[in-house]
């Protein structure tokens, strides 16, 4: 029994995604170790610690408007249509020092800090000006009216950020508010990507009859590349089990996860699982799904890692290229996701009409892919991009979205809602 428990195969059926998923994420134990990088590399990146701010945001009471502060109790006045004295002008930056006498005001500029005194701003273009006094109709405002108050963004002593957030552009600004100059975060995933089949050759080399170019390995490279992990790309692996060996040697000595694709189904030439299997505790599944079916995911140890206290995880994906990257965007994102510290970030998903029939059998999940666009009547619809098989790339390259039709769904009818996960960016 692996650390996996039993197979899932045990019975000889298919395994739900769902079920997939859930052995994977169960199986999976985030990194630990920490580091502190300054705001500027940190995009991508992973908290590992709440961030508690040092400060409020912002520092004090300060004007939403370019206009007049006033006394909100002055405004409510039949006084406020007589005209009040502008006793002087606030800009940013450059708080008025000293005490306003009562029933003045005075010009005041977005983001200028409030006079302790005033707590209202009237816009300019609501204001008349005559000389230097200043009348205000009124109703046309209320006591308190674009007053940012000081801590209403972040306040001082509480989580500004929480550990597990996986750092986007706003963050980084919402911590360079808070004067925040570096922060600690989980190392960097290593993953180590290769791909195997005697048939494969690199973009530059010659193609000999019969061979084809490794293209799984440039789109997990991209899709790894959106996931901000480190790659160690260990290129091409020959059907060939020293060579293997040898890549897989290298593999668990340097990296945390190791990423394949091909070899993972019953081909005479596929070294790759038998390997694999020796290597670790590998379930190779064949999943209830269209991309994707045979998937093989576990733990893996080298010679010295025998007792070690940290597997390596494999996440091997089959060879056809769609089924490569659905497969990763499946199961490898969310696994990595995990593995790198971060909280749960689903990929989003919303209900399109589908604009074609698609026929389908209960029993699987299918991943077809297919091009999100709003109708004519505002509402989101998705058509496919043509042929669906696993090696037609075009199909994925064409997508911005897969069209999943769960375990038990029958056939579609063109016209009818169907579930949609969107990947533009990711894959
Ligand atoms: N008897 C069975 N045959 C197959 C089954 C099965 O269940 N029983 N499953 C099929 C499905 S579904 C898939 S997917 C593939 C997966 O096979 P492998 O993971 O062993 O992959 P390969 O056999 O090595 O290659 C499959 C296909 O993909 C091409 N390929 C592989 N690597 C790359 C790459 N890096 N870049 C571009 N294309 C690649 C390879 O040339 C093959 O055409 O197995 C089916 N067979
Ligand atoms: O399911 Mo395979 O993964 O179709 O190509």
């Amino acid at each position: 029994m692996s650390e996996l428990g039993p197979s899932p195969l045990a019975a000889g059926h298919e395994l739900p995604v769902e079920a997939a998923r859930a052995l994977i994420a169960a199986a999976l134990q985030p990194l630990t170790d920490t580091e502190t990088v300054p705001l500027q590399q940190a995009l991508g990146r992973v908290l590992a610690v709440d961030v508690i701010s040092p400060i409020d945001v912002p520092a004090h009471d300060n004007s939403a408007m370019d206009g007049y502060a006033f006394r909100g109790s002055d405004l409510l006045l039949e006084a406020a249509t007589t005209l009040t004295a502008v006793v002087g002008t606030v800009f940013a930056g450059s708080p008025l020092s000293g005490v306003l006498p009562e029933g003045h005001c005075v010009r005041i500029m977005t983001g200028a800090v409030m006079p302790p005194e005033l707590d209202t701003v009237v816009p300019i273009e609501l204001c008349t000006v005559e000389g230097d006094r200043v009348q205000v109709q009124p109703g046309v405002i209320k006591g308190g009216d674009n007053r940012r108050r000081q801590g209403e963004d972040l306040r001082l002593g509480l989580p500004a950020l929480t550990a597990g957030q996986r750092l986007r552009p706003a963050d980084l600004g919402l911590l360079a508010s808070l004067g925040v100059v570096g922060v600690t975060v989980f190392r960097k995933l290593k993953v180590a990507l290769f791909s195997t089949g005697d048939e494969l050759r690199n973009p530059g080399e010659p193609l000999p009859a019969g061979c084809i170019y490794d293209s799984n390995r440039q789109s997990l490279l991209g899709a790894l590349g959106c996931l901000g992990v480190d790659v160690l790309d260990l290129g091409l692996v020959a059907d060939d089990p020293v060579a293997l060996n040898a890549t897989l040697d290298r593999a668990l000595a340097e990296a945390d996860v190791v990423l394949t694709s091909g070899g993972v189904s019953m081909g005479d030439a596929d070294y790759t699982r038998d390997l694999l299997a020796s290597r670790g505790e590998v379930g190779f599944w064949k999943v209830a799904m269209r991309p994707g079916r045979p998937f093989a995911f576990g733990p893996l140890r080298g010679p010295d890692h025998a007792q070690g206290p940290k597997p390596v995880w494999l996440f091997a994906l089959p060879g056809n290229p769609v089924a490569a990257l659905v497969t990763f965007h499946v199961f490898a994102r969310d696994g990595l996701l995990q593995l790198s510290g971060a909280r749960p970030q689903p990929v989003p998903r919303l209900r399109a009409r589908s604009m074609s029939a698609i026929r389908k059998r209960p029993g699987r999940s299918e991943f077809q892919r297919g091009i999100l666009e709003p109708g004519a009547d505002g509402r989101w619809q998705v058509r496919l991009t043509g042929a669906q098989g696993a090696g037609i790339l075009r199909s994925m390259s064409e997508a911005n979205a897969l069209v999943v039709l769960g375990h038990d769904q029958g056939s579609v009818a063109a016209g009818d809602d169907v579930d949609v996960w969107l990947f533009d960016g990711l894959l």
